[in-house]
């Protein structure tokens, strides 16, 4: 993890999602809608669309994981995917992260990746879910997230972990850890990412009721940092994106480093007990069945 002018610090080969890909499309290149050029070809994975501009050096990135972009582990392993690959191409300096679903941003966990699977499996999914935090919290890029639905739970803390956030202002489209209300615990290190943007006493609130911002709320208690018509999201994070840009990588490469290196680097040191402790947490039987009860009751919803 040198520290230098353009040098990239974000932790490598944490995790090595390749062997997961398998019958994935990742790395295959295509021309994007209406695209000529170089700077136009987009590519990407079965999961997760990448929309490069290499003449603005930006990327927009979306997830595409219907129907509610469920953090399941082939799409936690295609994001760290996409997202090396640009680290590593000296053309990209941010990325849009955006939302390819309707009305959802991101669903957080995908519970079915945690409900009635055996401890390995656990271990396995959350080991990627912090790998994909880890990359994301220290990644080099600028990163925005253009939230265009809504963003609960794992959602929110993709969102959290960017650099910037822009929020539709769609009273459907909230926002918060809700983790308390599944019956579960966030993890310190949810925890820590929300009191770094929020601060200790909202969050301490916010935790324990499991909040779920709408638009307004999120905006005024510092969740996101722009609530615009949901038409104006995209062209929004594209003008923020330019006002990050507008400073010299270096120097706000090594900021954003000095800001958010002891909060990832806590994790780093108690990366094995982390997936243990959540392994024997949501593999005992009172949490599989809060979990299992919360799963039936989204299905039932429905309709
Ligand atoms: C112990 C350590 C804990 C660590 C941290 C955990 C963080 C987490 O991320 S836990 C996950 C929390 N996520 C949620 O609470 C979100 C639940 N989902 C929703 O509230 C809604 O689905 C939505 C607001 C995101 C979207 O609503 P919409 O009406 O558009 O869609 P639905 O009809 O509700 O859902 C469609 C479909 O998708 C299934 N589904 C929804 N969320 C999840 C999920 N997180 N994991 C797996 N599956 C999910 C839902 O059951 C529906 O399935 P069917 O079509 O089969 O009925």
């Amino acid at each position: 993890m040198a520290l230098a002018s353009g040098v990239r610090f974000a932790p490598r080969a944490l995790l090595r999602p390749w062997a997961l890909l398998r019958g994935t499309t990742l790395g295959r290149t295509e021309p994007a809608a209406g695209g000529g050029g170089d700077g136009a070809r987009r590519f990407g994975s079965q999961r997760v669309l990448v929309e490069p501009d290499a003449a603005s050096g930006v990327a927009v990135m979306k997830l595409r994981n219907p129907p509610v972009n469920a953090l399941s582990l082939e799409l936690l392993t295609e994001l760290v995917i996409s997202l090396e690959k640009l680290e590593n191409d000296k053309t990209f300096r941010g990325i849009i992260l955006t939302s390819d679903c309707p009305r959802v941003f991101c669903a957080g966990l995908d519970l079915t990746e945690i409900c009635g699977r055996n401890p390995a499996h656990c271990a396995e999914y959350w080991k990627a879910m912090q790998e994909l935090w880890l990359r994301m919290y220290l990644s080099s890029l600028v990163l925005v997230a253009a939230i265009n639905g809504a963003c609960p739970a794992g959602g929110c803390i993709i969102a959290l972990s960017c650099d910037c956030r822009v929020l539709a202002d769609n009273p459907k489209y909230r926002i918060g850890l809700n983790e308390t209300l599944l019956g579960i615990i966030a993890p310190f290190w949810l925890k820590d990412t929300y009191v770094n943007t929020i601060g200790h006493r909202a969050s301490e609130q916010a935790l324990q009721l499991g909040s779920l911002f709408p638009p307004a709320e999120a905006l005024q208690v510092g969740l996101v940092d722009q609530v615009v018509p949901e038409d104006q999201v995209q062209s929004t994070a594209l003008s923020e994106m330019a006002r990050w840009l507008a400073v010299p990588d270096h120097a706000r490469q090594l900021t954003k480093n000095m800001m958010r290196k002891a909060t990832a680097d806590r994790l780093l040191r108690q990366r094995d007990a982390d997936t243990q402790n959540f392994v024997s947490f949501v593999c005992r039987d009172s949490i599989q069945k809060s979990l299992q009860a919360y799963l039936e009751k989204l299905r039932q919803r429905k309709g």
